[in-house]
């Protein structure tokens, strides 16, 4: 865990009393998603964030990453206002997330394809991402090739490639088999220790979030306000799945955090 940065360390994503409505012009109709929400992520830190179906988690998503404005507040990274989406954020959703006509090698370089990187640059670097994630047999491969697990790893290598300052997640390992999921949170977390980046993770499972996260965010059923914030300290190196699920520590934390998203008196 990043303690320094959690305790007076810079922020790398500021929220400040952010509201998001969602507005449909032709059935004049607006939803009010996140409410004065107030949340600083560290730079560095794996933040996880839970709540009910509904509070508004993939809508915060969507101000980090650009995709909407808030009506009220302000969010912005190291400093400056966000107002438009940028490379500086990546994302990795829970499906379509590669290129079906690409192959893994070209799903993984195209960031850097964009940005002018010549081919033979572009494609050792991708190809180291691919070798992080396991994946080296596969760069030739084209996504349905691949189990969903290995596709997701792959998304997941294509994002830190373009070597973005935060990495976002939104249900990423929603859509695969529960053993595979388990291998999935092990191997993000191996990546992760290896390249230190801020993440913000969103989940609907509290444990996913226990065994993942530094802090985990827990929000109010909708619009989302803050509830409260839960600081994991359970030590890296005991974030494995055949020993933790008996780890007092663990047991407890997830019981806490569970209770907190099944508490709907916001
Ligand atoms: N494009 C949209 N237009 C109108 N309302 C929307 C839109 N997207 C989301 N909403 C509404 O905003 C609220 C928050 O939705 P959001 O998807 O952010 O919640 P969530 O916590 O991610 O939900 P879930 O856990 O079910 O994925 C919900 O009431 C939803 O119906």
């Amino acid at each position: 865990m990043n303690t320094a940065a959690l305790t007076g360390g810079t922020p790398k994503i500021s929220i400040r009393d952010m509201t998001l409505v969602h507005v449909n012009e032709e059935r004049r109709q607006s939803n009010v998603s996140v409410e004065n929400l107030t949340l600083d992520i560290m730079e560095n830190e794996f933040l996880c964030v839970v709540g009910p179906s509904g509070c508004g988690k993939s809508t915060l998503l969507s101000a980090i990453a650009g995709f909407m404005q808030p009506q009220t507040g302000t969010v912005t990274m190291n400093g400056e206002r966000i107002t438009k989406p940028g490379a500086d954020r990546g994302v990795v959703f829970q499906e379509y997330a590669l290129l079906p006509w690409k192959t893994v090698l070209d799903n993984v370089a195209l960031g850097l394809k964009f940005r002018g990187v010549p081919r033979a640059d572009r494609e050792a670097k991708a190809m180291e991402y691919i070798a992080m994630a396991r994946l080296t047999e596969a760069a030739k491969k084209y996504p349905h090739e691949l189990s969903g697990g290995m596709r997701q790893r792959a998304a997941v290598a294509r994002t830190l490639a373009n070597t973005p300052e935060i990495m976002m997640m939104d249900e990423p390992f929603a859509a695969v088999d529960a053993q595979t999921r388990l291998s999935l949170q092990e191997e993000l977390l191996r990546v992760w220790n290896d390249n230190p980046i801020t993440v913000l993770f969103i989940t609907h499972s509290v444990e996913e979030a226990v065994f993942l996260a530094d802090r985990v965010a827990v929000l109010t059923p909708g619009p989302g306000k803050l509830r409260e914030i839960v600081e994991i300290d359970i030590p890296r190196n005991a974030r494995h799945w055949d020993t933790i699920t008996s780890d007092p520590e663990f047991i407890a934390l997830r019981d806490r955090v569970m209770a907190l998203v099944r508490d709907q008196n916001g």
